[in-house]
């Protein structure tokens, strides 16, 4: 019997809102704060149902709409209540990822299971995340780290969360999947959410660079990728691209990430001080410096890899690489402004972040 699926894949009071904000979702700009809002705190079902249904996957595997909202849904509620790497950071990695798909320079390059294991990969790439870094759970002696051995710590737990989740045959939406094809996507799956350590970031960049510099291109201009090794470098750098976007989104949208994360960093360095451990850089909230933090984070990290990514699909990234460098010029004629404050342009409405329900936990 069929299950009557809603239209958008979620319930809602504003239908024609959400709507509105949804048929953005090939655009760079689109606003995960307000699907959140507007989907009942449903940002990543919302977001992901919709990239299904404009790529058309459920009709080329054959995956039932009640089968993949089940997955949705239930893949959403294991993200945790963090201030950061909550449902809203998958949602948002999920839709950049699908809009860097879409790339001219990348056009008819990878396969639908190239692409079906990427949109995958980013919507459950921090499933289950606690909040706290690799380094944390590490010093901590945590359960996690123990299971893992210290290695990548984080990506190999969200892996064994989504992969698990898909074991229920209501919620496996791979069920029509060949065998092989099962084989491939889980691979391909796992080489992505690995490669968004950021302990990985120097090696991925240097491969990405190199790739860069013996660029091989068809007439149209657009990339020839030969090997698997080729093929799975530019989707782990494109993963990781679509993790480090923050900084290359609209100004309004970038300080609301920027809220959160420093919120999610400073409540570990809360912890670390409790704990009376060394407290990580810039986790220090009676130190911090937001602006600093994101000018260094863009310098060393953000700008060389979303620089390297634009030579790669020139010129189909040219406006998010502006769009990073504005940001980075207006985070630099605010350093010391708002001393210490969160750095949204407004005052922070994210309940997340709201003050009291902090001084609430930790009295
Ligand atoms: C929107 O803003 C950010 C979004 C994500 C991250 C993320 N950061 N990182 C690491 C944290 C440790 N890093 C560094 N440690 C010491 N010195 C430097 C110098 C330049 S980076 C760096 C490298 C980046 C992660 O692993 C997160 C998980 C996966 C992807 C990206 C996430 C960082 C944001 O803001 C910056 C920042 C904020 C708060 C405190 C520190 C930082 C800081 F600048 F330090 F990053
Ligand atoms: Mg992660
Ligand atoms: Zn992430």
């Amino acid at each position: 019997v069929p299950v009557n699926v809603p239209e958008l894949g979620v319930e809602t009071q504003y239908p024609q809102e959400l709507a509105d904000v949804l048929s953005r979702i090939n655009d760079w700009g689109l606003d995960t704060f307000k699907v959140e809002e507007l989907s009942d705190q449903r940002p990543l079902t919302a977001i992901t149902y919709r990239i299904f249904q404009e790529r058309e996957l459920c009709r080329i595997y054959s995956i039932e709409q009640s089968t993949l909202l089940k997955y949705l849904l239930t893949l959403e509620d294991h993200y945790q209540q963090v201030p950061y790497h909550n449902k809203a950071h998958g949602a948002d990695v999920c839709q950049s990822m699908h809009v860097l798909l879409n790339a001219s320079a990348l056009d008819g390059v990878f396969t639908e299971l190239e692409i079906m294991s990427a949109i995958f990969a980013s919507a459950v790439h921090d499933v289950d995340h606690p909040g706290v870094t690799n380094q944390f759970l590490i010093n901590t002696n945590s359960d996690l780290a123990i299971m893992y051995n210290d290695e990548s710590v984080l990506e190999n737990h969200h892996l064994a969360v989504a992969f698990k989740l898909l074991q229920s045959q209501e919620r496996n939406i791979f069920s029509n999947l060949t065998t092989k094809q099962m084989k491939t996507l889980r691979k391909m799956v796992i080489d992505m959410v690995l490669a968004t350590d950021m302990s990985k970031h120097m090696q991925l960049l240097a491969d990405l660079k190199t790739m860069v510099e013996s660029k091989k291109v068809t007439g149209n201009n657009i990339i020839m990728l030969e090997t698997y090794d080729d093929r799975i470098q530019v989707l782990q750098n494109m993963i990781h691209c679509a993790d480090l976007s923050n900084p290359t989104k609209p100004l309004d949208i970038y300080t609301r990430w920027t809220d959160r994360i420093m919120e999610e960093f400073w409540r570990q360095g809360d912890k670390e001080r409790d704990l009376r451990l060394e407290i990580s850089p810039m986790c220090d909230r009676r130190v911090a410096s937001v602006e600093k933090s994101q000018i260094g984070f863009i310098e060393f990290i953000v700008h060389p890899l979303w620089e390297t990514w634009a030579d790669l699909v020139y010129p189909d990234a040219n406006n998010i690489l502006e769009t990073l460098e504005q940001n980075r010029d207006w985070y630099q004629s605010h350093i010391g402004q708002e001393n210490g404050a969160l750095s949204s342009t407004s005052t922070t409405h994210d309940p997340l972040l709201n003050t009291d329900s902090i001084q609430a936990t930790n009295t």
